[in-house]
């Protein structure tokens, strides 16, 4: 279980508090208003954001102590996913080994990886010769590759269009199938929020609330969500 216990995150002026629970294996759709704090949120449980107080906890060992790689999480961007001088290969199996020593055992790994993901015979090519789906599917096969229970997404896709948002969305099932992963996926579009998760964590008013059903919410939205969505 991931735990958010009594954390409250301040930047600057901004100010987030959180005291929630996610189960293991839940896909939680984070949601709310631009500017109200769901990055915020995700950074704080990756490490990039520190707590003013509170701990965040991975059954039951504190987390919020340690440096964002010793955290047991892979966590994928809009941008910032890959090196534009590295191959394709270099990029996912950076997700094993950040200098790029891979044991043929761990090479094995990536071209699967690879492969598992659509990819095979791209891993030479550079991120700029890829097109935007492959680019994700590039980010994805290192999430499946590193296997970590908790994956991080902060709207990694919405620069795609509808169908190839679909299949990255499927795809990314499909990994939290295999690996058994905790989901977290920041979306504006509660279509994504319908595809993979069941259930929304709404973030407003500098609250970030435990995750309910992702039907029961969308059916009867409270203000704050109803208000967002329009
Ligand atoms: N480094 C910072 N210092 C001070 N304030 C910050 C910093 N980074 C973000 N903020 C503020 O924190 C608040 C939450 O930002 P955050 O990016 O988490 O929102 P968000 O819900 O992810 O928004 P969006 O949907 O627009 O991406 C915003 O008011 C933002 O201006």
């Amino acid at each position: 279980m991931l735990r958010l216990e009594k954390t409250d995150i301040t930047l600057g002026s901004f100010r987030l508090q959180a005291d929630l629970s996610i189960a293991d294996g839940a896909r939680v759709a984070v949601m709310g208003p631009s500017g109200a704090g769901k990055s915020t949120l995700i950074g704080a449980v990756a490490g990039f954001v520190p707590l003013r107080s509170g701990q965040v906890l991975w059954d039951e060992t504190r987390i919020d102590t340690l440096a964002p790689a010793k955290r047991p999480l892979s966590i994928l961007f809009q941008d910032n996913n890959l090196l534009p001088h590295l191959s394709v290969f270099d990029n996912v199996a950076l997700g094993v080994d950040p200098n790029l020593r891979l044991k043929p055992d761990q090479r094995a790994a990536v071209m699967q990886a690879l492969a598992e993901t659509g990819l095979d015979g791209l891993e030479a090519r550079k991120p700029g010769q890829l097109s935007g789906g492959q680019i994700s599917r590039a980010g994805l096969a290192r999430v499946l590759l590193r296997a970590r229970p908790v994956i991080l997404l902060d709207e990694p896709f919405a620069a795609l269009g509808p169908a190839l948002k679909r299949q990255m969305l499927d795809l990314v099932a499909r990994i939290a199938d295999e690996t058994g992963a905790t989901v977290l996926m920041i979306t504006h579009d509660p279509g994504d929020a319908r595809r993979l998760c069941d259930e929304i964590l709404l973030v407003a008013d500098g609250v970030a609330h435990p995750p309910a059903p992702t039907e029961a919410l969308l059916a009867d939205p409270p203000p704050a969500l109803k208000a967002y969505l329009g």
